[in-house]
């Protein structure tokens, strides 16, 4: 075999499946040597999220909305272009998120979204909801901090296929001379991601409807073969979590069909976020012609089963921030050499994880700064790489031994069992019935953001600044009492997220100034850099927890991040087990809820939303990771005594699987998300069993919509069918920042009113 196969240059035969069956033998167009399977979206500047909001704002009209599209996707298409990746990938952009536009593209738009106006009217009311109508369903994409609209399939579901927006995308490219490669969400995860519609009958999945939705992909891959397109990306991660021995011949037969179409572009199935492990024998035995393999989550065994087909090798990490080291990217691309027909290099995922641009970033220690990589220079790292392993012929990668795991340091010392610790705070707190209280944050005002800008610009003293924050925190505070909630916050007025906040106060870690990354619609995050050991130098929240409890006599909150989700949502140093790290974070968590108990803080709640998210995609390995994340949680907040209320908070409504998890918290109180789930938490067996307070959000913050007194009442009804009043607790499913000040007054107001006729109508005739 030469070992100097350019890749850019292969040109076979499309082989022919095991079954024998008849394919077309046209040539097999060549896949670029280099390429990557995804780009941000949001814009370099943020230019979507601007463009987005002043349309739901009503002050631009759709068609400026879609200009910004057009020349968001003009920009990233030469971007690429500039830094040498041929055959670039399209459809990749989104208004608001790439399952939903998949969700429209094979007609699944639930009917009654339909009356909703033109199509961007549509599209919005399922993705934010509209009057009268709540959207779908929001939920993480697998163990990513990026959040996906849930599609809802039904029986009935007419499966019709618009294939407007690939095609528009492949031919806007086109128009550039650039021959994009349409990326689609494949047929299997879109139906394992969908849930079954409301009126859908007992027992039904979506994944029935499988042989009906490849009517609808056979005509959009037909439509994109008639405009040109040589090859189309569909990408199947639900292939990386462990599926049913029946899904994976669902699977097998879905790739067959698609596979014999006749006319039908080459298809290449991406993978990512891990292993295909069962799955890869399975996909290849199909007559796609590509298959992508995330090298950098999965590992090398197994690879045989990519004989004879284009190998899309996924050796950049598309989640984390570092540098590639070629040293161990070559071996690995040599690996899959041996065995594939073809080898192309690859990012293991979407980069749309990480931020765009190294270069951005002034004001990053030049040592640090060396061994980070962002979009655009990963994308040069797969140009390089693929040049470099066409002249490569040093050994293949040999998996090393497994490390070796060390102890989970202790929990520490533990706190008296639930009841005791219940009595005490009720004496302590005197909280009525059905307690009122939110999760935090407050909106956060435009003046206090850009007042935040002008001390990193060094244009406003942080006297100033601090002395902002506090009269936010007395606005903040006079609401609450006004609108009569039971424990108030302070509004997390003074932190910009509530990751970075708290790695701005850290040893180990940096933040960026332009690192935004899309968490959802219009949302970005700025993960910070965990790159070395973490410390607390000093008190982080306190002062700030002083000063609103000096303002009133209600108890407030003390609001703090836990260890898990501030790990989750950082980009983190790889030469540490991930759990060490963690009890790095735990350890300073720790020594921040003595020091607000310390203070005098009665309640402190250490959110820890991404519990879930970090779960492993398999089943094997949960079990070790919850053990330890829990374990982090605890050593985090052990150190509370009897009378502080510790209180959780985790915003995702399928919380079902890690109820046990949930338990081992031990938290005092736990917030939970639900009302978007239209209660479907509560609706859990385990949670009738859940020995503690218990949250369920009775208020949508991801809609513009304000829940009225009457929608509330009946949540807090359904919920305490299975819940004690003395155990059950009236909040919003999340923080209020992402909010108006006047929809979040309206939706609190009726809250509280809920809450206040249901005390009323609990007590006890004559009481
Ligand atoms: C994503 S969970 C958010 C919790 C935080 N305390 C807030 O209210 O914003
Ligand atoms: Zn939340």
């Amino acid at each position: 075999m030469p070992k100097d196969r350019s890749t850019t240059t292969a040109v076979s035969i499309r082989r022919r499946s095991d079954e024998g069956d008849s394919v077309s033998a046209a040539p097999e167009p060549s896949f670029p040597a280099a390429t990557i399977l995804g780009y941000p979206r949001i814009g370099p500047r943020r230019e979507l999220k601007r463009a987005l909001e002043s349309y739901w704002e009503g002050a631009t009209t759709a068609e400026e909305l879609r200009a910004t599209g057009r020349r968001l996707r003009e920009a990233s298409w030469r971007r690429l272009a500039a830094l040498g990746l041929e055959g670039p990938p399209s459809n990749t952009f989104s208004l608001y998120d790439q399952v939903l536009d998949t969700a429209v593209l094979l007609g699944a738009v639930p009917e009654r979204y339909r009356r909703a106006g033109g199509p961007e009217e549509v599209y919005f009311a399922m993705a934010r909801g509209a009057d009268g109508l709540a959207p779908l369903r929001m939920t993480k994409w697998f163990d990513t901090n990026y959040h996906y609209i849930v599609p809802e399939i039904g029986p009935d579901t007419a499966f019709v296929a618009d294939p407007a927006k690939p095609v528009g995308e492949f031919r806007e490219a086109l128009a550039l001379g650039l021959r994009t490669r349409p990326v689609l969400i494949g047929p299997i995860t879109f139906l394992l991601l969908a849930e079954a519609a409301p009126d859908a009958p007992a027992g039904f999945a979506p994944f029935d409807r499988l042989a009906d939705v490849l009517g609808a992909y056979e005509d959009v891959l037909r439509a994109l073969a008639a405009e040109g397109a040589e090859w189309v990306q569909l990408d199947e991660p639900a292939l990386v979590a462990d599926r049913t021995p029946e899904e994976l011949a669902a699977t097998a037969a879905a790739y067959d069909r698609l596979g014999t179409l006749p006319g039908r572009p080459a298809l290449f199935v991406a993978s990512y976020f891990g292993d295909l492990g069962p799955a890869l024998p399975v996909l290849a035995r199909t007559p796609v012609e590509a298959i992508g393999v995330d090298l950098v989550r999965g590992g090398v065994s197994g690879l045989a089963a990519l004989a004879g087909k284009t190998a899309v090798a996924g050796v950049v990490s598309g989640r984390d921030v570092w540098r590639t080291d070629p040293e161990r990217a070559l071996p690995l691309l040599a690996a899959v050499r041996k065995h594939a027909a073809r080898v192309a290099v690859s990012t293991s995922c979407s980069l749309l994880h990480v931020p765009y641009d190294l270069d951005a970033e002034t004001g990053l220690d030049p040592a640090l700064r060396e061994r980070l990589a962002f979009a655009d220079q990963k994308v040069a790292e797969v140009v390089e790489l693929a040049r470099r392993l066409a002249g490569y012929d040093g050994p293949p990668y040999q998996a090393p031994p497994a490390p070796v795991e060390t102890a989970a340091p202790p929990a520490g010392a533990g706190r008296s069992p639930y009841p005791v610790r219940a009595a005490a705070q009720a004496a302590h707190l005197r909280l009525p019935p059905l307690p009122t209280t939110t999760i935090g944050s407050f909106p956060q005002t435009e003046e206090l953001r850009a007042a935040r800008a002008a001390v990193a610009a060094g244009t406003l003293p942080v006297e100033e600044y601090d002395e902002r924050v506090r009269a936010e925190i007395e606005r903040v505070i006079r609401l609450q009492e006004r609108l009569g909630l039971d424990v108030l916050v302070h509004g997390e007025p003074e932190r910009n997220d509530m990751v970075q906040y708290f790695a701005e106060h850290l040893d180990g870690f940096a933040v960026t100034r332009h690192g935004w990354v899309q968490s959802y619609g219009s949302r970005c995050t700025r993960p910070p850099i965990l790159y070395g050991d973490v410390r607390r130098p000093a008190p982080i929240t306190v002062r700030w927890a002083r000063y609103a409890a000096s303002l009133t006599d209600r108890p407030v909150k003390g609001m703090l991040t836990g260890p898990v989700t501030i790990v989750a949502w950082s980009f983190v140093r790889d030469d540490l087990p991930l759990r060490d790290v963690v009890f790095q974070v735990a350890d300073a968590i720790r020594e921040e809820v003595r020091d607000l108990e310390a203070a005098g803080v009665p309640i402190i709640q250490v959110d820890e939303p991404a519990l879930r998210e970090m779960m492993p995609l398999r089943r094997e390995g949960r079990d070790a990771y919850l053990a330890w994340a829990v374990a982090a949680y605890r050593r985090a907040t052990s150190g509370a005594g009897d009378r502080t209320q510790i209180h959780t908070h985790l915003c995702y409504s399928d919380a079902d699987q890690i109820l046990d998890a949930i338990d081992g918290l031990d938290a005092d109180v736990t917030s939970i998300e639900s009302a978007r789930s239209h209660g479907r938490i509560l609706g859990e067996p385990a949670l009738r069993d859940f020995p503690r307070g218990i949250g369920p959000g009775v208020y949508d913050i991801h809609s513009p919509r304000v829940p009225d007194e009457a929608e509330v009442e009946k949540a807090l009804r359904a919920a305490l069918e299975v819940v004690p009043p003395d155990r059950l607790w009236v909040n919003p499913d999340c923080g209020l920042k992402t909010r108006t000040y006047p929809q979040v007054e309206a939706s609190l107001a009726n809250i509280v009113a809920a809450a206040r006729r249901l005390r009323a109508a609990l007590r006890p005739a004559g009481g």
